[in-house]
C-alpha cells in the first residue's frame, strides 16, 4: 500500500496534515442522481491507500463516503475515523448567512460524522432553486453572493467544530483577494481547474504567498465522456512522449507536474488498477527538460458556468467565467 504524502493548511488546530491526493467522487450521473457510487468501490480506495475523499453536496457521495469509512473502521482497516480526512463543499442554494450551519448539519448527517475536516464554498455564486441535479438551471435562479455573509456561516461552522478548516472552490485571485480583506479566519484551501493544459500559474502564486493550498481538479482533464471533461490531457503528445520515455502512464506524467507545483490533488477513478496507478507518482519525478516542455503546452480552461449552469447569457455567471481565465 502507498502511503500518501501530506502537506499542512491552517485549522482550528494549527497547522494541520492534509494527504496530498484524494479520491475524487463527482460524476455526472451521480449529481443527476442516476448512479451513484457504492460505498464497496470507496472502501477499496482505502485498501489500495487513499486516505483523503473529496464529496460535495451535490455530488450525492456524502453517504456513500460514510459508510465506506464505518467499513473501514468495522473491519479494522483503519483504527480511528481521524486516519481520514474529508473535504465537502457548500452547495451554491445554500450560499445565505443563515443556510450554512444546516447545510454542514445535513453533510455531517449523510457523512454520519460529527466533523468534516474541510469545508468549501463551492462556487462563488448564490442559486435560488431547492434542488440541484446538473445544469442547466433556469436563469432566473442565479444571483450573486453576498460573499461577507456567506463567510461568516463558513467561520461559524468552523467555530462551532463541525469542519477543522474552511476554504473556498473556484474563487479568482480578485475575489480571494476581497475576501481576505474581511475574513476572521482566512481560507485555508482553494480548490480550482488545474492540470497542464491549464496551469494556473498567476493564482498558485497567489494562494502560496498567502498560506493557501491549492488543490487541483479535473487533474487528468475529467470524464471525457461527459460535458464535464475533456480529452486534451490525456491525449496529449508532450505528456505522451514523456511517458513513454519514462516507462509511466499520461495520466501519471500530469498527476506527477501538478505534485511538483506543490499542490494538492482530487483525483477520481472508481477503478481498483486506475486508483493504484494513479499513487505511484511519488519515487520518481521529472527533469527541467520535460518540465520545459509540459511548460509550453497551449492552454485552455474547460470548466465554464455558462454553457454547463445556464444556457444563456448570464451577468453573474459571466463574471465569474471572466475572472477565472
Ligand atoms: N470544486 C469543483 O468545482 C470541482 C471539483 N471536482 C473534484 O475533483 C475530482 C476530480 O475531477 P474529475 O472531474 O473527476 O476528473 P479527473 O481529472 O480526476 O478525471 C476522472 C476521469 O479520468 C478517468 N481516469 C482516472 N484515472 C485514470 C487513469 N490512470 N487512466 C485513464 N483514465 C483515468 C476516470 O475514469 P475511471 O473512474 O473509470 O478510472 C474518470 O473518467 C472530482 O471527482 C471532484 O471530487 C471536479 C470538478 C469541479
Ligand atoms: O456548473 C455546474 C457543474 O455541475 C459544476 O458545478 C460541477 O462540475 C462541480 O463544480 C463539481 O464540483 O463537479
Amino acid at each position: 500500500m502507498v502511503t500518501i504524502p501530506e502537506t499542512m493548511i491552517s485549522s482550528s488546530e494549527g497547522l494541520r496534515p492534509v494527504p496530498v491526493i484524494a479520491m475524487g467522487t463527482a460524476t455526472e450521473s451521480g449529481i443527476a442522481g442516476i448512479e451513484v457510487v457504492t460505498p464497496s468501490t470507496l472502501t477499496e480506495a482505502i485498501k489500495v491507500g487513499y486516505r483523503h475523499f473529496d464529496t460535495a453536496a451535490i455530488y450525492r457521495t456524502e453517504k456513500p463516503v460514510g459508510e465506506a469509512i464505518a467499513e473501514a473502521l468495522r473491519s479494522g482497516l483503519i483504527k480511528s475515523r481521524s486516519e481520514i480526512f474529508i473535504t465537502t463543499k457548500l452547495w451554491c442554494n445554500s450560499a445565505d448567512r443563515h443556510l450554512v450551519v444546516p447545510a454542514i448539519k445535513q453533510s455531517l448527517k449523510n457523512l454520519g460524522l460529527e466533523y468534516v475536516d474541510l469545508y468549501l464554498i463551492h462556487w462563488p455564486l448564490k442559486l435560488i432553486q431547492d434542488e440541484y441535479n446538473g445544469g442547466p438551471v433556469p436563469n432566473e435562479c442565479v444571483a450573486a453572493l453576498d460573499m461577507k455573509a456567506a463567510w461568516e456561516g463558513m467561520e461559524e461552522c468552523q467555530n462551532l467544530g463541525l469542519t477543522k478548516s474552511i476554504g473556498v472552490s473556484n474563487f479568482s485571485f480578485k475575489r480571494i483577494q476581497q475576501l481576505l480583506s474581511f475574513a476572521k479566519i482566512p481560507p485555508a484551501v482553494n480548490q480550482i481547474e488545474m492540470n497542464p493544459h491549464w496551469q494556473q500559474k498567476k493564482i498558485t502564486e497567489f494562494c502560496k504567498a498567502n498560506g493557501i493550498l491549492v488543490t487541483a481538479y479535473l487533474p487528468l482533464g475529467g470524464d471525457c465522456n461527459t460535458a464535464l471533461g475533456h480529452k486534451r490531457v490525456m491525449e496529449c503528445d508532450v505528456l505522451r512522449d514523456i511517458a513513454k520515455s519514462k516507462g509511466k502512464t499520461v495520466a501519471q506524467i500530469s498527476l506527477r507536474w501538478l505534485y511538483e507545483q506543490g499542490v494538492s490533488i482530487a483525483v477520481k477513478s472508481f477503478n481498483t488498477e486506475r486508483m493504484k496507478q494513479n499513487l505511484g507518482i511519488f519515487d520518481w519525478s521529472l527533469t527541467e527538460n520535460e518540465l520545459n516542455k509540459i511548460d509550453r503546452i497551449p492552454q485552455c480552461r474547460h470548466l465554464y458556468l455558462i454553457g454547463t449552469l445556464v444556457t444563456q447569457h448570464n451577468d453573474v455567471l459571466a463574471e465569474i467565467d471572466a475572472e477565472l481565465d
